[in-house]
């Protein structure tokens, strides 16, 4: 439930004063008062009364996308309209491979019930690191002030709302929707499937909910051996091995930032999930636990100095002037500190930042080696269109000319 750049599962819901106003009167409306069928849906949208079109939200669904998996998409008409100008709907695959999970891709993993977890991915061969795992596009997308659960009196027009979003889908891709976990038995099962499954991701610069029910099969470890991220231009979710996974282990992604202390990630996930992580660091021994805890909290603050020390705001990296005879020190340690706590996935940023110091520098070879393995790396955690992946090729395509080149000299 965080949405950081790479740890975007579910979030914690705002409310706008609409929904208390809104919501007893959306059935009596939707019966008589469908618009106009706008493309590229292929069901006419569904929408809210009496509102103007900022603040009117409604069910848009196509069933053809993705070569007929379908998406169904509840959110205000201006941001659907965005989403429908996306390659997604512009230059639409004809890819009908991730209907299942049993598609003839012959995927790396197999779905089976894990102790205490529910169902869970197994890997069924080596996967290799840096091999794709899995790739499927969302089937919904749910603006955020819908899924609210906070006003309870409320909660059966949501769940009303949700269940005609979802039964728009075709038949498989809601039979997958409907397969997903819920947190706890409920009145709302719906809503409970997507307060246990979705990723956080704005469009229209609002909060939404995505939900990829393959991808939401993964359970969560602290230091999981897998990380996806989200083409926002394709709507694809693509999960790959953030290191070497052996045939009969579990494959896992983490739901929350992994740079915190035991004691935050689990409270994090109790608060957003309901369940006590036991993934293997948060079960350790109180003595490993407390030289890992040491070694998060010095990754970040390490990572707080250095981003001054390279900072693009001359007044900042002014004021961090004095760190300038250490950082190169401090880069090292801070990336072996994140090798030693088996942070696979987000080390990215620590290369890209170590990358970047060097460069402040003017140490072409070691900024280019950091900013190799921030690319190498970058791909899969951030995927390809990533600003800061961006950046990180412009050092390397051209070291001498980033903006980054002997700031601190
Ligand atoms: C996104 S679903 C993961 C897939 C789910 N296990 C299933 O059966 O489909 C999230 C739910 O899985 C369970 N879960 C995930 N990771 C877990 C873990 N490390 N320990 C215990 N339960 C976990 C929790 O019930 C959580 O609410």
């Amino acid at each position: 439930m965080v949405r950081s750049r790479s740890y975007k599962i579910i979030g914690v819901f705002p409310v706008g004063p609409w929904v208390t106003s809104l919501f007893p009167s959306l059935f009596r409306y939707q019966l008589s008062c469908k618009s106009n069928k706008i493309d590229p849906w292929t069901i006419a949208p569904t929408c809210l009364p009496d509102t103007t079109d900022e603040e009117r939200f409604c069910v848009f669904t196509s069933e053809s996308f993705w070569g007929g998996r379908g998406i169904t998409i509840l959110t205000k008409p201006s941001i659907a309209r965005e989403i429908s100008q996306l390659p997604a709907f512009t230059t639409p695959t004809n890819n009908t491979s991730s209907l299942s999970e049993n598609d003839p891709r012959d995927p790396p993993f197999y779905v089976a019930a894990i102790p205490g977890r529910g169902m869970g991915l197994i890997a069924n061969r080596t996967i290799e690191r840096g091999d794709l795992i899995k790739a499927h596009a969302g089937v919904a997308i749910f603006h955020n002030d819908c899924v609210d659960k906070s006003f309870d009196d409320y909660l059966p027009h949501k769940e009303s709302l949700m269940k005609l979003s979802v039964n728009q889908l075709p038949p498989i891709t809601r039979d997958l929707f409907l397969a997903m976990a819920a947190h706890n038995e409920s009145e709302e099962p719906y809503i409970e499937k997507i307060y246990t499954n979705t990723f956080g991701e704005d469009f229209g610069e609002e909060e939404h909910s995505l939900v990829v029910p393959e991808t939401a099969r993964m359970n969560h470890d602290c230091r999981p051996n897998a990380m996806y991220y989200f083409d926002r231009r394709t709507l694809v979710h693509y999960t790959h091995a953030s290191r070497r996974i052996y045939a009969g282990e579990e494959i896992t992604i983490t739901y929350i930032d992994p740079l915190q202390t035991r004691l935050r990630r689990r409270a994090a996930i109790k608060r957003s999930w309901g369940f006590d992580c036991s993934c293997s660091l948060c079960s350790a021994e109180n003595h490993f636990i407390r030289e890992s805890n040491r070694r998060v909290t010095e990754i970040v603050r390490i990572t707080k100095i250095l981003n001054e020390v390279v900072s693009q705001n001359e007044t900042a990296r002014e004021a961090a002037r004095k760190h300038v005879p250490a950082a190169a020190e401090m880069a090292d340690l801070m990336i072996s500190l994140y090798e030693q706590e088996k942070l696979h996935a987000s080390i990215a940023d620590g290369y890209r930042l170590a990358a970047l110091v060097y460069s402040s520098i003017g140490n072409e070879w070691r900024a280019v080696k950091w900013a190799m393995l921030a690319s190498d790396i970058g791909l899969i955690h951030d995927g390809p269109e990533d600003e800061d992946l961006l950046d990180v090729r412009r050092l390397l395509l051209a070291p001498r000319q980033h903006w980054s080149w002997a700031v601190n000299v």
